[in-house]
């Protein structure tokens, strides 16, 4: 089991489906992406700051290589909240919002992430993170590729469109990369930061991971 991740903050589960990652906005991570949005003025409104966590299932496809062993389906979509099994009908799970396999990275961004990348950029911690099984795909929907562009990618230009559209306001967006892979914690924008430590006093726990001022989404 891991997961992948992007956090987004203001300054200041095991999945039963083999081909379904699961999807949340709001954990412990094998890949970790994490985008901090610094609104240097605006303050936080309280109304705003109720925990809101979201769980999303996305199924993918069978690859061809499942196709040609043979391998079936065991859980499907059933309309848009319901996961149910292919074999007893009567064994279904509800979560905030279910994808099916034709459902694209963009439509899943739309409706799951987006909402999370706005409120960060009006200063209100967020956290959108999937897990599951290995080759479920997680790094699908997170990184994507140029074709289908993943969640992380989508999340960074929205916040860069919103700051053009917001010029009355300053941003700072720093961005970080880690990998934690069995209890091993990698920097991934700086081939030295292999194996960091990390360090805990009584208020923080701390990695030292490298940090850099994003200018343009094109640079993640
Ligand atoms: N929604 C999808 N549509 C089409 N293909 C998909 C989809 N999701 C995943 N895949 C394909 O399934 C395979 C496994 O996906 P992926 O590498 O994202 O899994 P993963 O959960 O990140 O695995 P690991 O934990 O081993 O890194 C890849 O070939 C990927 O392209």
């Amino acid at each position: 089991m891991s997961s992948k991740q992007i956090g987004l903050k203001s300054r200041k589960s095991s999945s039963k489906y083999a081909n379904s990652p699961v999807f949340s906005t709001k954990s412990s991570s094998k890949l970790v992406t994490e985008v901090s949005v610094d609104d240097l003025r605006s303050p936080v409104s309280v109304e705003r700051l109720k925990e809101n966590v979201t769980v999303t299932v996305r199924f993918r496809p069978l690859s061809p290589r499942e196709i040609r062993q043979g391998e079936e389906i065991a859980w499907y979509a059933d309309g848009e909240t319901t996961v149910r099994n292919e074999n007893n009908p009567s064994v279904a799970y509800a979560y905030d919002r279910v994808f099916g396999p034709t459902t694209t990275t963009r439509h899943v961004y739309d409706i799951a992430a987006h909402h999370v990348v706005g409120g960060a950029m009006e200063g209100i911690n967020g956290t959108i993170f999937a897990y599951g099984v290995t080759s479920s795909g997680k790094t699908h929907t997170m990184h994507g590729d140029q074709r289908s562009p993943g969640i992380i990618p989508l999340a960074v230009k929205d916040a860069f469109s919103i700051i053009q559209e917001t010029p009355s306001r300053e941003f700072l967006l720093r961005v970080s990369y880690l990998e934690i892979y069995n209890e091993v914690v990698n920097d991934l924008l700086n081939p030295a930061g292999q194996n960091l430590r990390i360090r805990e006093d009584s208020q923080v726990i701390f990695v030292p991971y490298t940090c850099f001022l994003l200018l343009s989404p094109y640079r993640l």
